[in-house]
């Protein structure tokens, strides 16, 4: 099973993303989206991803990487996140092969099943709120937004994982969950946060039910 947090890295250079990788790993997350928009080149991409990659493996967490296919492959990541302007999923498929995780973005059912129908492992369904993490997001689903795509899904009979995402607090999660959703991708919250460990456990808390020892 998937676990229920992903964290979406930030930071401006390769120094702060990997601080802010290196940060939620040693406080408790077990999920890592690589997120790095402001690269200035391949190069400091996979530099970033092979440092990610060592960091992930010392802590088994999960490594996937937003967008770049071959670099995920090139590094052996568990799996890519893939929105609805980058590679399509069977492209992606066919190069990672069935035992990695590809993740596809969606705004609205139509994208879910389209996501579904080409075998994406989970599907990330947001922005719940607006986010400045996200330039040029798609529209604001809310909490209506959730509850009428997570009832469509079970008519279908749908059980592909969907996470939020998009401007997720702590305060947000109990009733996200109550929609169906399998889990969230938080970044900001998480990378701002000044009591990491406590705000992490508080999520796994929420996120599972129960208090993880
Ligand atoms: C879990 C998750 N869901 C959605 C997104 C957004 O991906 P995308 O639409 O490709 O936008 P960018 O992240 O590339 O700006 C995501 N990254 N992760
Ligand atoms: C990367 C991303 N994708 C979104 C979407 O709606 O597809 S919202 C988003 C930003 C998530 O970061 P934060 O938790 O800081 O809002
Ligand atoms: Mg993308």
């Amino acid at each position: 099973m998937l676990n229920r947090l992903q964290y979406i890295s930030q930071g401006a250079t390769i120094e702060d993303q990997l601080f802010n990788i290196h940060q939620a790993l040693d406080h408790g997350c077990d999920w890592v989206q690589m997120r790095f928009k402001t690269a200035e080149s391949t190069t400091e991409l996979l530099k970033l991803a092979e440092a990610t990659k060592m960091l992930c493996d010392e802590y088994l967490a999960t490594f996937i990487i937003n967008d770049a296919v071959l670099l995920a492959h090139e590094v052996d990541a568990d799996g890519v996140h893939l929105g609805l302007t980058d590679m399509g999923i069977p492209e992606a498929r066919s190069i990672l092969g069935t035992s990695k995780i590809i993740g596809g973005t969606a705004n609205t059912l139509e994208d879910i099943l389209l996501h579904v129908s080409n075998g994406c492992d989970y599907v990330g369904l947001g922005p719940f709120r607006y986010t400045k993490t996200k330039d040029k997001l798609s529209p604001i689903l809310g909490i209506e937004g959730y509850k009428n795509s997570m009832e469509q899904l079970k008519l279908q009979q749908i059980k592909t994982p969907i996470y939020a995402i998009g401007g997720i607090q702590l305060e947000d999660v109990s009733e996200i969950i109550a929609t169906g959703i399998h889990g969230i991708a938080v970044s900001g919250l998480i990378t701002e946060s000044i009591s990491k460990t406590k705000l992490i456990t508080q999520l796994n808390e929420k996120l599972y039910g129960y208090v993880l020892v």
